[in-house]
């Protein structure tokens, strides 16, 4: 099998207890499956939830906890335990891990992103299994990437994943929560994710985690349309993972639909930058910018609104509707002299290039991920 990257999610309910305690037969069966992928050649980042769940009894609470300060100690305290015990463990495998904290700020401030992306690059050049989780202690909660399984979309996206596997407590997407409805189907495979599948998802099954099947069908939705296709399932043993590989694992496939990779600088416009202002075209540039991968110059720029600075990301509007993002090459200031003085005099007014097609990503290319 052809080299490959992985990225696993682990969550808290596959990981503790309901006490609050690291379940050392669960992790252990874990690392042997991480370390078989790593034997088999392939690279693996691990995204680990489960910081709070293993954090909270330590910390002198009976269950975990509902206030923000609470959630925040107990990660405080369980992420310190759960490192030191991956540590421990890939050690015997000769693995050496690294500790990737991260906050939603990491991805939405580009030079921050930049540094996330070339530290994370250079861990793997050198052999190293990151292990990556939210930063909780500092992370506001309107701030944050809502959950775990977000997150390990949003870097199985970044670092252009071959896979992501979504490791949980139960195998697979059901067409309704099984806990509660013993007429629920499995799914097997499934092409796309629909909304209203998302919708009908239930919350968790555990007292442990957080965002239940709808995040993970989110988060699927999320990595497939950047073009990494995903997993949802368990299993058990030192092959689990190689069978996730092998089209046997016990779970959910969901197909990527990006027919190829969206390169880390439109991801980052697509998902994380915030829109500075809006263009709004005419026809004619709608055409060459949607249908014909071209630049947009001036000279399509019908009005815009917003101030922003060369850099700045804004949206697009056509005629009817939001057509997609881009990375502008001339401030509002200047965009607005230029469609000022084409008006007056359109023959002899030479159009400024305003979004370059390289920084350009389309409502068709990246769909209702859009933001
Ligand atoms: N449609 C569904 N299919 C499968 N599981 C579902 C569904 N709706 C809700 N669930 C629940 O989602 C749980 C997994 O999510 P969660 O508890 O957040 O796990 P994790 O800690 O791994 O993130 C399952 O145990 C199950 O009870
Ligand atoms: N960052 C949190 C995890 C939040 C979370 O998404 O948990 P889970 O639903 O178990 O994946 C922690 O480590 O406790």
């Amino acid at each position: 099998m052809r080299k490959q990257r992985i990225v696993v999610k682990i969550g808290s309910s596959s990981l503790t207890n309901d006490k609050g305690e690291i379940d050392q037969q669960k992790l252990n069966d874990h690392i042997h499956a991480l370390a078989a992928l790593r034997e088999a050649n392939h690279e693996v980042i691990l995204v680990s939830s489960g910081a709070v769940a293993a954090g909270f009894r330590r910390l002198g609470y009976s269950s975990r906890p509902v206030t923000l300060k609470g959630k925040q100690a107990a990660a405080a305290v369980g992420q310190s335990l759960l490192i030191q015990t991956y540590m421990e463990k890939f050690s015997v495998y000769g693995i050496t891990a690294a500790q990737l904290l991260l906050t939603r700020d990491d991805f939405s401030n580009r030079e921050r992103y930049r540094n996330a992306y070339a530290t994370m690059t250079e861990l793997l050049e050198r052999g190293i299994l990151p292990i990556i989780n939210e930063n909780d202690t500092v992370s506001i909660e309107e701030l944050t990437f809502g959950d775990n399984d977000m997150l390990s979309a949003l870097v199985s996206g970044f670092i252009h994943a071959d896979q992501l596997i979504i490791l949980t407590d139960i195998n697979g997407i059901y067409s309704g929560n099984p806990r509660t409805n013993s007429s629920a189907v499995k799914y097997d495979f499934l092409d796309e994710i629909p909304n209203e599948m998302i919708e009908a998802a239930g919350t968790s099954g555990s007292k442990v985690g957080t965002g239940g099947m709808k995040s993970k069908l989110m988060a699927a939705k999320t990595a497939t349309m950047i073009g990494v296709p995903v997993f949802i399932g368990h299993g058990n043993g030192h092959d689990k993972l190689l069978q996730v590989l092998q089209g046997s694992g016990d779970g959910t496939y969901i197909a990527g639909h990006a027919k190829e990779h969206i390169n880390t600088r439109k991801q980052w416009i697509a998902i994380h930058s915030e829109s500075m202002g809006k263009l709004y075209v005419d026809k004619g540039a709608e055409e060459a910018i949607s249908h014909h991968g071209s630049s947009l110059l001036s000279a399509g720029v019908l009005r815009i609104s917003g101030t922003f600075e060369k850099g700045d990301v804004v949206q697009v509007y056509g005629i009817h509707e939001l057509l997609g993002k881009g990375e502008i090459c001339c401030s509002s200031v200047e965009l607005q002299k230029a469609i000022e003085d084409h008006m007056e005099n359109e023959r002899i007014t030479p159009s400024i290039e305003a979004i370059h097609r390289d920084g350009w990503v389309s409502v068709q290319k990246i769909g209702e991920e859009l933001s």
